[in-house]
């Protein structure tokens, strides 16, 4: 071929693609106005129905050169691309978005702030089991400088023979303590009929990871304006994760604290996988607070304090531990629990000044 046929024919081609782009462009503005349609209506983005449809009549009317498949191929990652569109089109609408509000949220528990410039540190033992255990547990923690002990009264447990939790007595427990410390407090509930209550006992309401989708709870957390911990599921999505955010912002409680504890994978070197990256990409895309749990994603003390590090690292506005008096009688989660002498040497190795 002569070099001027060559250049012609490139020529041609540039000019294909000029009007393919402008098309393209034209397509993803449409999609985009169908998925704005679809979010109005409460219709999924997805539709493999309609792509099947859509694929089925173009291969129909296919002349070549290009064989079916390939135009399958094509005009799928077409697809993809647009709702990839629809999608981050509907993200960048939510109340949690960062695209919605450009600051971070600080949320005050008391006197202490989250999502300011120093990361918490929130600690304490897995369950409540006695008053004597958390007082023990909060006079060391007042003495290392730790201002927000958690502990949890309502345990939703993998098996029904394992302690359940003391409830109420257990909130009541935390309460004491804690007014007795000047501490703050965190505990989960599990019941959107004990949302309002549990006001009158603790500062945060922990929203659990086998909860992150009970939508009556994530209501109910709603309707009040206790500050919430919000756990990421077990294999929640960071999108998954968001949306249960944006149902109790989206009902007027903005003082959502995200925490990620790990996620289930095929690792069995940790109890669950600590999805680090899921710190920076949820400080990126949203504006709320965002801690990890240690404990929960690690499930294992000897490397506790370097994920504590690396969370810090990426960005996390808070860490969380458990610690008990004796872990070893510990009445749920006994193996990862760290003793006093444990945690003491935690914080001296994260180097975070609580
Ligand atoms: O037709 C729709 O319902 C669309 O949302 C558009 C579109 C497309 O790009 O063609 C995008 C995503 C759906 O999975 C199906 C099709």
């Amino acid at each position: 071929m002569s070099n001027g046929k060559l250049e012609e024919l490139r020529g041609q081609l540039d000019s294909v693609n000029q009007q393919l782009l402008e098309l393209l462009s034209e397509r993803g503005r449409i999609a985009q106005q169908i998925g704005q349609e679809k979010e109005k209506q409460g219709v999924p983005k997805y539709d493999p129905v309609r792509e099947k449809e859509m694929l089925d009549e173009l291969v129909a009317q296919n002349k070549g050169p290009f064989d079916n498949e390939t135009i399958r191929h094509l005009f799928k990652q077409m697809f993809q691309a647009s709702l990839k569109l629809q999608q981050s089109d509907h993200v960048k609408h939510l109340l949690v978005s960062r695209k919605r509000h450009k600051e971070d949220t600080i949320v005050s528990v008391g006197d202490v702030a989250v999502g300011g410039k120093k990361p918490i540190l929130v600690a304490g033992p897995c369950s409540v089991e006695s008053y004597e255990q958390v007082r023990k547990t909060a006079a060391m923690l007042k003495a290392s400088g730790v201002t927000v002990l958690r502990g949890g009264a309502f345990k939703p447990r993998t098996s029904p023979y394992d302690f359940q939790g003391l409830g109420i007595e257990g909130l009541q427990i935390l309460k004491e303590v804690a007014d007795e410390f000047g501490l703050k407090t965190i505990s989960e509930i599990v019941d959107p009929a004990h949302v309002e209550l549990a006001g009158q006992y603790i500062d945060v309401i922990q929203i659990g990871a086998r909860n992150m989708q009970n939508f009556e709870l994530l209501k109910a957390a709603g309707d009040v304006k206790t500050p919430i911990l919000l756990k990421r599921g077990l294999a929640a999505t960071i999108d998954e994760f968001l949306h249960s955010a944006e149902y109790i912002v989206s009902r007027g409680n903005t003082q959502v604290m995200l925490i990620e504890r790990g996620i289930r994978t095929y690792e069995k070197a940790t109890r669950n996988t600590l999805d680090i990256s899921a710190v920076p990409i949820l400080k990126l895309e949203s504006h709320l607070p965002v801690l990890v749990d240690v404990t929960h994603s690690t499930g294992r003390k000897d490397i506790m304090a370097p994920c504590a590090k690396a969370a810090i690292a990426a960005g996390a506005d808070g860490v969380m531990v458990e610690v008990h008096p004796d872990p070893a009688t510990a009445l749920s989660d006994a193996a990862q629990q760290m003793n006093f002498d444990e945690f003491r040497k935690f914080l001296e190795e994260v180097g975070l000044s609580v």
